[in-house]
């Protein structure tokens, strides 16, 4: 695919030893990044979503080790190690739910075991540089693997933003969307606002846009009305933990949308790399669901719109059943009607 402005968002950069993050919290209106020079500075980030998105939190983390391992060595180039414990724990700590997290982090970690004496940055670095690329190959190829699974001529909707903002780059179900729109295979996109963060009015919208893409956005509650007139042939989506069983974690509001496409004969997809995989939960249940403060829900851009008085209830996920997905689609392949033996097959291929 030529080089479009997908290729030219980019949610994490590391820039001249330090860490650049597009401050999604400002999108669309204001393109701002900062830059960070500590891990714990890394991991607010995390918590504060400068950055979101599962493999974009993962990624993030990961240079926020090599910023750790940085001032730790400096500190001390004999002990460093036994200073680096708690910095991994605090990005790995920064957000409960996506599974990307603590899975990059664990892989910094084991790169510090094999790490020989002496300066362990370069080696980190490189590491860090690995998981980033890996993730937009494993992205290119999800697009393409998850495309072929769209007839031409339909429409689809998106939930939250899984796009280049939400990854390495390229996206997971904007990587598919893309991929499908290049090869004329869909003709309009509809987004859901994604309430109350609004990763789809502000993030997936502003990255559609930005490719040429056509998109319609919608509120999260007009999503039935627009599954019931037939005109949508797949709802396509992320993941932030994917059980051993299929059962998928993902924005809040991704159950419901599962429920509405099987009753109207619409597809389910799942787009996510193996990375978002938890084979040590047998099933959803176990998924850490995060709750954000209630601010995000009673206020809009920054203002209370809410009855004074009220409060609010605000998971950031819910678990979509396996039985609701038709398809997860990973760089390794795509899961049919998915269940553990499928998954496991996915994993053992
Ligand atoms: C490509 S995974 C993106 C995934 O992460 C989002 O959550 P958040 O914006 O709170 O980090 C959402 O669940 C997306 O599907």
């Amino acid at each position: 695919m030529s080089e479009h402005a997908h290729d030219r968002i980019r949610a994490v950069v590391w820039n001249d030893d330090a860490l650049e993050l597009l401050d999604q919290r400002l999108l669309p209106a204001v393109e701002r990044r900062l830059r960070l020079g500590t891990a714990a500075g890394v991991a607010q980030a995390i918590r504060d979503m400068v950055v979101r998105g599962a493999p974009a939190i993962g990624i993030a983390a990961a240079y926020g080790v090599v910023l750790a391992a940085r001032a730790r060595f400096a500190e001390a180039p004999a002990g460093w190690r036994a200073r680096i414990g708690a910095d991994l724990d605090l990005l790995a700590a920064a957000r409960p739910t996506a599974v990307n997290l603590s899975w990059a982090v664990a892989r910094m970690r084991a790169t510090i075991e094999r790490a020989p004496e002496g300066d362990p940055c370069p080696r980190l670095l490189a590491e860090a540089n690995a998981i980033l690329a890996e993730d937009i190959a494993a992205n290119r190829r999800m697009g393409a693997l998850g495309a072929a699974l769209i007839e031409a001529g339909g429409s689809v909707l998106t939930h939250c933003n899984a796009g280049s903002l939400a990854t390495g780059g390229f996206g997971t179900a904007l990587g598919v969307i893309r991929t499908a729109h290049a090869a004329g295979r869909i003709d309009a996109v509809y987004a859901g606002e994604t309430r109350p963060w609004l990763q789809g009015a502000r993030l997936t919208a502003w990255e559609l846009v930005r490719d040429g893409i056509p998109v319609t956005l919608l509120a999260d509650g007009a999503a039935a009305y627009l599954l019931c007139q037939g005109r949508v042939r797949w709802v396509i989506v992320g993941a932030d933990r994917i059980a051993a069983n299929g059962d998928t974690a993902n924005k809040i509001g991704t159950y419901g949308l599962a429920v509405l496409a099987r009753q109207h004969g619409v597809g389910f997809m799942v787009v996510a790399p193996v990375s978002t995989i938890d084979m040590s939960l047998a099933d959803g249940a176990g998924i850490p669901i995060e709750e954000r403060p209630a601010a995000e829900v009673l206020d809009l851009a920054g203002a209370r719109v809410a009855a004074a008085g009220a409060g609010a209830w605000n998971p950031a996920f819910d678990v979509t059943p396996a039985a609701l997905i038709d398809a997860i689609v990973t760089e390794r392949g795509v899961v049919h009607a998915p269940d553990a033996a499928g998954m496991a097959a996915l994993l053992a291929g």
